[in-house]
């Protein structure tokens, strides 16, 4: 069996952070290396990787105290591991076009019998660096034996060019939006079951692309489907330009000889993944008329998204509810940052009808905006009741009050006035609280990444959503009104499961593991009068997930398991939580006659999770005959607010032993063997990957880092995030004395925190992939640490 450590597979180990996955293709942090000539992520290596495709083999059968000795080898490919190499592609690319199911939508069927579904399916194109985006439908037939039948198209159909599809509220139409790749218009479409029925170009004087991040990205259409409200990028503002005779307010045309184009004021961006996007602003287009209006009255320094309709009220003029995230001092990184203060907003508007659109538009200018939860520091994904009664929505409270960029949400939920009045005073209830510490087998807390858009069961109170549960994802339903929370996807098999829509009061959900390809399941409430019962998972079979027989043979060779790892040092843990065990996942053949090389595998953050899900490049490394080790050291996601609480101000030492402690537990197992063992992450990953080379020398015989944080105290100059270096590297105190204006003695500090400390002492011949303009974690740290490290 093959034991070439396989350089491209390290392009998408970020998948698995699933609330993010859609995006990392085109980010350029993320951007795929050894397919792609993109300029945006290289290698910088002073060695040709060949080197390390030939020698990897070699330095995992090497004896870990020599590891220090591979500068010593030939560089050059032979034919047989240029051969094995091309083969390994090979099979890198079948795991690759596995297909995902982004999204999926549910809609009666003409003839009022059964339902049918859409799949927005995607496939990553490699070569390209993009994502193939398609559609394919299914048709759901209850049979007499409670059982259902999916009765799938043949073929799917390829969504070129499309940024967004929403149906309307009744299913009768489709919007489909396409976002131009120039300063062309955005192009709207509205189709319904046979034929495009209408067609609306916007300008780029009226607003920039639509939003389809998963983040700032709302889009609504109102009750009687004339509406849609949508957040999209503020147009352009007028670029000052200069000529013969001198300065010129507003644009010259590109192509105008003889003048010169400023670039205007400068503009501050979310940062990561936010690079020369606009400003999100809200916007109603009428699709009777085809008028844009801009949504007034919201403050310039806000900026908004999750825009949803409220109930209609009979004769008063609307409400729509958002999402403000206000940027009074410097807009810092948004991407994986929960901890940047937003709020619910309601906006009364007009409703676009009357023929004057002048007086809708005087009198937008008197719109007032009420800030609906004044009283907590953070509140999105607003969802309201399909009574309209209430507004439900979750919140990252416990991660802006910490300053941690992501911690355990909370959920609540505002009675929501039938009379149309609306208070910033209004009363906000407590569904779901912060969970601290959660007992054995009990509910951890909520880590909710979105919401569907109609996530209610029939009896109008009960919302089904995903959410982590230490390493998996589960399903849970909700009562808002109650509060109770129950686990309702099944907890025996360590597999993660998440909802894709709702077909009435049932489910249809992914299931998947490590080395299981995702499964569709159809979920069945068993008993509803009481709504105790449980649910009942059908299997459907569906051409979705095939993959080859290749990949079938060897995925069905492995096994996985999630061990739990007692903390060691409990006398040193601050609250009960932090004592707790924690969980890492391990993947390795089922015929282990010698144990295979390990692969550490460590995720970033440092709070977020590995999740018990399929990720297509774990999987096809623990196919080439590697044992996978994926812990989710104290601070992940999952494990309750004490846990992840007790790592801020411990990073570089906490976590690292964390990750060593698991490392014991498995060869104290006698289930890997000591001297093959090598640790790759991306990010705070990286962070850990690299200070375990050098807090560990001996115990790592490779490693690979993906834009590893290697100097705090020179990323905290460069990144989106210096808040981040504070409260990771500080504790809570971070959130406090974080300033852009580091001393000397905080610069000191973070250098103490810094896997660059330990340089001096690494061993293992380490690949560096870095993102050259990654805003997160600068390019710099890696380069810094790569001439040092210089293997
Ligand atoms: C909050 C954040 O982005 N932290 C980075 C240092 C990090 O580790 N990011 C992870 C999520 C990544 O994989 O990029």
């Amino acid at each position: 069996m093959s034991r070439t450590l396989p350089l491209a597979s390290f392009t998408s180990i970020s998948n698995k952070i699933s609330s993010w996955s859609g995006t990392l293709a085109a980010s350029p942090r993320f951007s795929p290396l050894f397919f792609s000539s993109q300029p945006r992520l290289s290698l910088f290596s002073s060695t040709p990787i060949s080197h390390y495709v030939k020698n990897l083999p070699a330095i995992l059968a090497m004896d870990s105290s020599k590891a220090g000795t591979v500068k010593e080898l030939p560089v050059g490919l032979d034919e047989a591991t240029e051969e094995e190499y091309a083969s390994q592609c090979k099979l890198l690319q079948e795991f690759t076009n596995i297909s995902s199911i982004d999204k999926a939508w549910v809609f009666k069927s003409e003839s009022g019998i059964g339902s049918q579904v859409m799949f927005s399916i995607s496939q990553p194109n490699l070569l390209a660096n993009k994502r193939r985006k398609f559609m394919l439908s299914t048709s759901i037939l209850k049979e007499s034996n409670n059982n259902v039948n999916f009765q799938w198209a043949p073929f799917p159909v390829e969504m070129t060019g499309v940024s967004i599809n929403i149906p309307s509220p009744s299913g009768s139409k489709l919007l489909v939006i396409r976002n131009p790749e120039n300063e062309s218009p955005t192009q709207f479409e509205i189709w319904s079951s046979s034929r495009l029925e209408k067609e609306f170009w916007i300008p780029q004087s009226t607003h920039g692309s639509v939003y389809a991040d998963g983040w700032f990205e709302g889009i609504s259409w109102n009750s009687d489907e004339s509406l849609i409200a949508y957040v999209a990028e503020e147009p352009s503002p007028c670029k000052p330009s200069f000529d013969c005779q001198g300065y010129k307010q507003g644009a010259a045309k590109d192509k105008e000889c003889m003048s010169w184009k400023g670039q205007g004021d400068w503009e501050e961006e979310w940062g990561e993944c936010y690079a020369g996007k606009r400003q999100p602003a809200l916007f109603v287009i009428n699709l009777n008329s085809g008028k844009v209006h801009a949504v007034k009255g919201i403050a310039k320094s806000l900026s908004v998204g999750q825009v949803v309709w409220a109930p209609p009220v009979e004769g008063i003029d609307q409400y729509l509810v958002f999402v403000g995230w206000s940027a009074n001092l410097r807009k810092l990184g948004i991407k994986y940052c929960y901890n940047r203060p937003c709020a619910l907003y309601a906006v009364k508007v007009p409703l676009y009808k009357s023929e004057a659109a002048e007086s809708d538009l005087k009198s937008m200018e008197e719109l007032t905006v009420v800030n609906l939860t004044q009283s907590i520091s953070s509140a999105f994904f607003p969802q309201f009741s399909p009574d309209g009664k209430f507004l439900v929505f979750l919140s990252a409270k416990a991660s802006v009050d910490s300053g941690a960029h992501s911690a355990t949400d909370s959920l609540h939920r505002i009675n929501w006035p039938t009379d149309g009045k609306l208070y910033s005073s209004t009363k906000i209830i407590d569904v779901i609280p912060v969970v601290n510490c959660a007992e054995d087998g009990q509910f951890p807390g909520l880590y909710c990444s979105s919401f569907l858009s109609k996530p209610w069961l029939s009896d109008g109170c009960t919302m089904i959503l995903s959410s982590y549960w230490r390493s998996c994802q589960v399903i849970l339903s909700v009562n808002v009104l109650s509060g109770e929370v129950l686990r309702i996807s099944t907890a025996d098999s360590g597999f993660s499961w998440n909802v894709l829509t709702l077909d009435g009061d049932n489910i249809i959900a992914v299931c998947s593991s490590p080395i299981d390809v995702p499964q569709i399941k159809y979920g069945c409430l068993m008993d509803k009068a009481t709504n105790t019962t449980g649910w009942h998972w059908l299997n459907v079979s569906s051409p979705i997930f095939k993959c080859s027989e290749k990949v079938t043979s060897l995925l069905s060779h492995l096994q996985f398991g999630i061990m739990q790892i007692p903390v060691k040092d409990v006398s040193d843990c601050l609250t009960k939580g932090a004592a707790r065990s924690f969980e890492a996942i391990f993947v390795s053949s089922k015929v282990n006659n010698a144990p295979d090389p390990l692969i550490v595998v460590l995720h970033g953050g440092p709070h977020s999770v590995s999740l018990s899900s399929f990720s297509k490049s774990l999987a096809f490394l623990s196919s080439l005959g590697f044992s996978l080790l994926i812990v989710n050291y104290r601070g992940s996601l999952g494990f309750g607010e004490e846990a992840l609480q007790s790592l801020p101000g411990k990073i570089g030492s906490q976590d690292v032993n964390d990750v060593l402690t698991a490392i014991d537990h498995v060869i104290e197992k006698g289930l890997v063997n000591p001297s093959k063992i090598t640790v790759l992450g991306g990010s705070h990953g990286g962070f850990l990957t690299t200070h375990l080379i050098g807090q560990a020398p001996d115990k790592f015989v490779a490693a690979a880092a993906r834009n590893p944080v290697c100097n705090l105290s020179s990323m905290v100059a460069t990144t989106d995030i210096p808040d981040w270096c504070y409260v990771e590297s500080y504790g809570r105190k971070g959130k406090t004395i974080f300033t852009e204006a580091p001393s000397a003695e905080h610069l000191t500090h973070f250098y103490s925190k810094s896997p660059i400390l330990h340089i001096s002492k690494v061993k293992a011949p380490t690949i560096f992939l870095l993102g050259a303009q990654d805003l997160r974690v600068p390019v710099s740290g890696g380069l810094q640490s790569r001439l040092t490290i210089a293997v």
